[in-house]
């Protein structure tokens, strides 16, 4: 187990603080909402500067890995960060093949849950350094930022509920990855560390502002002041692991997966219009203004109310007991 001094003082928050003037500054509540449904919510990348074409050439100047998607007819999919050679380390195509990837799970309707997990036992190293190196002036890593911060934006606001597997370690970008998903599960062994502090950096994929929201801002200044080595017990201690598994019994991750699967199933089983729903209330709840979160409830309602689901659970005369 790693706690260093410093976890020990780090304390579970179950309610980050209120956000909704940043929103309200930086966007129109309508069209926010209207993407949230849509699940094509897009952030700062109408920001002055951001060349969405041109940083996509720059990023797939750097190849290696792949982002591997697989949709199940569960409705689960599992999507694969690939690249072991590099402790699955995110190249310029892989982020580039992110973005396709979410696009692919934006347009899946019958969709209801997805994994993120890294190939061959361990997570992900964050972005690859190679590739860092080349565009390590102010322009280009601004860019790539807002490459990355609105490609997890979409990956958080997929009307999928998410996992992230944590099996190894999460570092850098890495840690910042499994931000964007609603849940993380650690295996035994494995590690969530915000790095970047060592890298002379700070997150820049919207991991900070995603921790903060996660464990507190407490916690999160601590987490990255400290560079903090995050096991299972010290995540489920602060909010930011919700379960342990038992992890691979022949090392292949293969039975993390199922575990996972199997832990998700629990929050996935039902039809995919409602599981949707559910996820919809919930981003648009998390997100947006009180009153524009309200008119986003009912217009969500409005989705599953005498919907085939509502008609048989009537008809069926369920209880709940
Ligand atoms: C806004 C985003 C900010 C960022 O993500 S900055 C990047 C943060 N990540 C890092 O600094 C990770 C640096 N790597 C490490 O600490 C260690 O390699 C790590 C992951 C703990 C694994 O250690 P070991 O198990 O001892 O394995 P190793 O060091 O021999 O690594 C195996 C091969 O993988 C490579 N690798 C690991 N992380 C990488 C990365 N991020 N970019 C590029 N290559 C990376 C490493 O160079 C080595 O390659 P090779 O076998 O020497 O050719």
């Amino acid at each position: 187990m790693v706690l260093s001094a410093a976890g020990q003082h780090l304390l579970r928050v179950s309610r980050p603080g209120a956000w909704g003037q940043h929103l309200l500054r930086v966007s129109r509540p309508g069209a926010w909402g209207q993407h949230l449904l849509s699940g094509i919510g897009s952030v700062s990348t109408t920001a002055k500067g951001f060349q969405e074409k041109e940083i996509r050439e720059k990023l797939q100047a750097f190849p290696g890995g792949s982002i591997d998607l697989v949709k199940q007819e569960s409705g689960i999919a599992v999507l694969t960060v690939n690249n072991p050679a590099r402790m699955n380390a995110f190249s310029g195509s892989m982020m580039v093949e992110l973005e396709e990837r979410v696009s692919q799970l934006e347009e899946w309707t019958e969709g209801k849950g997805l994994i993120v997990q890294g190939a061959a036992g361990t997570f992900c190293s964050g972005s690859d350094l190679n590739a860092v190196r080349a565009i390590s002036n102010p322009q280009d890593g601004m860019k790539m930022c807002m490459f990355m911060q609105n490609v997890l934006t979409r990956l958080l606001r997929l009307p999928l509920l998410s996992v992230a597997l944590v099996e190894g370690s999460a570092l850098g970008g890495g840690a910042e990855l499994t931000t964007a998903c609603d849940f993380r599960l650690m295996v035994p062994g494995g590690m969530i560390r915000f790095v970047h502090k060592h890298m002379g950096l700070v997150p820049g994929w919207g991991g900070a502002a995603r921790l903060v929201r996660i464990v507190g801002s407490q916690n999160a200044l601590k987490m990255l002041g400290g560079a903090l080595k995050v096991d299972p017990e010290m995540g489920l201690q602060i909010g930011l692991a919700d379960g342990v598994l038992e992890g691979s019994l022949d090392g292949s991750g293969a039975n993390a997966l199922l575990e996972a699967e199997q832990w998700l199933g629990c929050y996935t089983t039902g039809p995919a219009s409602v599981i949707r729903a559910i996820k919809k209330v919930v981003v648009s709840g998390r997100e947006l203004p009180l009153e524009v979160a309200l008119r986003t409830e009912r217009d969500v309602f409005g989705t599953v109310w005498g919907g085939p689901a509502n008609l048989q659970a009537l008809a069926s005369k369920a209880k709940h007991k």
